[in-house]
């Protein structure tokens, strides 16, 4: 079928996520019809070098045979059945266990599910289980960063701080408050404070919203170690450190969200593990099978476990997928292959420090007003060169320059004016200079661009 016949189809029954329908309409949409390594392709004959990953989630690459292999064995042998009735299966049985192998020592147990949105609702549930079960039934508030993304079903929007969203999903879920978020460049440097002084005013935040609510009553903090979907913020040094100092001080559940971070993206099996943070619970997703297949789950301590083991009964929550045999075999098989070939390794001594060198080149662009890094997951802060500052919301110089990428044959994802990164851990020292030389054209393309569209 022809891009065109594709593209009426698709207009006329496909509603698109995080999409704005009619505009999509009108435009017409990209047919992605296959892929290979850090490549993708579409209809009409361009080969992209996708430095998303997918949605942060195809670390290893596309075109893995031993993950389609994989899949196809566990289709003959099993194509599902369900981990309910007390029946569970081989696949469903051996993730858990090597997921619990690479997981901090504490945590021994894993509870699935179908993405990193159910992920989060299930965290919810079991946070608040927990504390009744613990005898503090009215220890329920949970707290979250603004601007941080944990889904988008009516428990991810909620614990997510993001406005447009809060403001289509409403009401929302009770007892979820927000703090700010370590976002030293949109927010610090404004203010014209050093990285380290915002860091710790993040932190004391928290502790402020703890004394606030009262000890008693907050449940839990989630975090995402470094915030994806919000723009890549990486948190300036003092904000993990800072925190961990407040969280010892009180007794609430430790949360940290590696939808995105897990699974090799900073250089750790967990971003938790780069910080140096213990957890309670920890959602999963997205790397978790490279995106083949779709499967979430949540890493769960041996504090909340026991408890809800011991003393909880029937636990009345779970997935129709929960564990899908396919689903499990395909991420047990990606897990095995990061192992053997030294992924997560390679992210952090050598992949991730060269990317964050050649990364680091882009800042003497005009247009960039910031350039940061960690593991495999880059950002660019787009300023107006004329003030340094940022452009004016209608220039939409981010989408403008997201779109550029893509005529040059490059996926960057922009989140109002920055731009990231989050390519695939397989990517080589070769892809990863295409990479930074196709982002510095789309640079001075866009520069071009927009000096046009200010004159106008
Ligand atoms: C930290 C985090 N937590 C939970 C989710 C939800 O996972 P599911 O999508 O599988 O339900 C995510 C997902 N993150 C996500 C999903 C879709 C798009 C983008 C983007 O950056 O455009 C980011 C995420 O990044």
């Amino acid at each position: 079928m022809q891009t065109q016949a594709y593209r009426q189809l698709d207009r006329d029954h496909h509603l698109h996520p995080f999409t704005d329908f009619k505009a999509l309409a009108e435009e017409g949409s990209r047919i992605v019809t296959h892929a290979e390594g850090v490549y993708i392709h579409d209809s009409e004959g361009h080969r992209i070098l996708d430095a998303m990953a997918g949605l942060w989630c195809v670390n290893l690459g596309y075109g893995r045979e031993e993950l389609v292999e994989a899949a196809t064995a566990q289709l003959r042998e099993l194509p599902y059945y369900n981990n309910f009735f007390k029946s569970t299966h081989p696949p469903a049985v051996k993730l858990a266990e090597a997921l619990c192998r690479l997981a901090p020592a504490h945590m021994n147990r894993v509870f699935f599910t179908g993405s990193g949105s159910e992920a989060n609702d299930t965290v919810l549930r079991m946070v608040r289980r927990f504390w009744a079960l613990e005898g503090k039934p009215d220890k329920q508030w949970i707290i979250a960063r603004e601007n941080a993304y944990h889904g988008s079903t009516v428990a991810g929007l909620s614990l997510g701080g993001m406005a447009p969203m809060h403001g289509q999903g409403g009401p929302l879920v009770p007892k979820i408050t927000h703090v700010r978020q370590p976002y030293w460049f949109g927010e610090g440097r404004p203010a014209g404070q050093d990285p380290g002084t915002f860091g710790r005013e993040c932190a004391a935040a928290l502790e402020a919203k703890i004394l606030e609510l009262g000890e008693e009553n907050v449940a839990a903090f989630i975090a995402e170690p470094v915030q994806g979907a919000g723009g890549a913020i990486i948190p300036p040094e003092s904000y993990w450190p800072a925190v961990k100092e407040v969280l010892a001080r009180y007794d609430i559940l430790l949360v940290m969200d590696e939808v995105i971070c897990g699974f090799g993206r900073l250089g750790e099996w967990f971003g938790s593990m780069h910080y140096d943070l213990a957890p309670d619970l920890m959602p999963i997703a997205k790397g978790l099978s490279s995106g083949y297949l779709p499967i979430g789950g949540v890493l769960v301590g041996d504090r909340v476990a026991e408890t809800l083991i011991e003393r909880g009964g029937e636990f009345f929550h779970g997935f129709t997928y929960s564990g899908h045999p396919v689903c499990a075999a395909v991420a047990l098989k990606n897990l095995e292959l990061m192992q053997a070939e030294g992924v997560v390794e390679r992210v952090r001594n050598d992949i991730g420090p060269y990317l964050a060198e050649r990364w680091a080149t882009l800042a003497e662009h005009p247009l960039v007003g910031e350039v940061r890094s960690l593991g495999l997951i880059g950002a660019l802060e787009l300023v107006d060169p004329d003030t340094g500052g940022r452009f004016d919301k209608s220039l939409g110089a981010g989408t403008l320059c997201r779109d550029i990428c893509f005529e040059l044959g490059l996926v960057m994802r922009s989140v109002g004016d920055t731009m990231i990164i989050s390519p695939p851990l397989v990517i080589s020292r070769a892809e990863i200079d295409e990479l930074v030389s196709l982002a510095r054209q789309a640079l001075d393309d866009t520069e071009r661009r927009l000096v046009a569209r200010k004159q106008a």
